[in-house]
């Protein structure tokens, strides 16, 4: 598996212009705000379009400019984490970790099973019944990455997943989160402000500047 990405983009202060190929790694991507990092991962995922460019994942094409292709982001089939969790919030736990596989219309036995197996793993289990508004911050980031590992994402976005959470709470966390990915063999974009997270999670790392991105050693 393979991501390879060509965008540019007209931003209103500068212009995006990001070029790079991973195979199943985690990127990190670490910037100041307002450098193009949310913009970079909304347009990998089809949230946002480039004005030009090219978007390859594992021989796919998500996007190509010159040919006229851009997949709207389920047939992307990439898993996105927001910052602000982005839960539905009229839906339980149980019916926001099982959307995804809804949306593929699962038998209704496999969607119970991966749904109960995943909470269990991600120590959220007897939550259910409950909707976001009951959860607290962690909760709420260990339902949105259930979410986001139920499905065979062929690749994971994650923009600043960790962003709201105290520090115990972000240590726990990225624990969790890295023996997931270290599981998961596939390309990995990992969007953060902080150092050691990016140390943490990611072989790689870019600093991104006014749309630009460079590489950088992770030391
Ligand atoms: N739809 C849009 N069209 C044009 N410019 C935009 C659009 N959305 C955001 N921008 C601008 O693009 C730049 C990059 O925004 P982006 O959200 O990618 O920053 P970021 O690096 O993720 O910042 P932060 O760390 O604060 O989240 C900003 O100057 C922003 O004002």
């Amino acid at each position: 598996m393979f991501l390879e990405v060509d965008i540019y983009k007209k931003l209103s202060e500068f212009d995006l212009d990001v070029h790079f190929k991973i195979d199943e790694i985690c990127l990190g991507v670490m910037g100041p705000s307002g450098s193009g990092k949310s913009m970079t991962l909304k347009c990998i995922a089809g949230i946002e379009t480039p004005d030009s460019g090219r978007i390859v994942l594992d021989g796919r094409v998500l996007y190509d400019s010159n040919q006229h292709i851009n997949l709207s982001p389920q047939e992307r089939n990439i898993g996105y984490m927001f910052q602000n969790y982005a839960l539905f919030p009229n839906m339980t736990v149980y019916d926001n970790i099982a959307s995804p596989l809804v949306a593929r219309r699962l038998d209704k036995t496999i969607i119970h099973d991966s749904v109960i197996r995943l909470m269990k793993e991600l120590h959220i289990e007897g939550l259910e019944k409950r909707y976001p508004r009951q959860l607290s911050g962690g909760q709420k980031q260990r339902v949105a990455l259930a979410r986001l590992l139920i499905y065979n994402a062929e690749a994971i976005l994650l923009d600043e997943p960790f962003s709201a959470l105290d520090e115990d709470l972000k240590g726990e966390l990225l624990k969790e989160m890295k023996t997931k990915l270290d599981a998961y063999h596939r390309p990995v974009v990992f969007v953060s402000h902080n150092k050691d997270e990016i140390k943490t999670l990611s072989h790689e790392m870019y600093i991104i500047k006014k749309g630009e991105m460079i590489h950088e050693e992770i030391s």
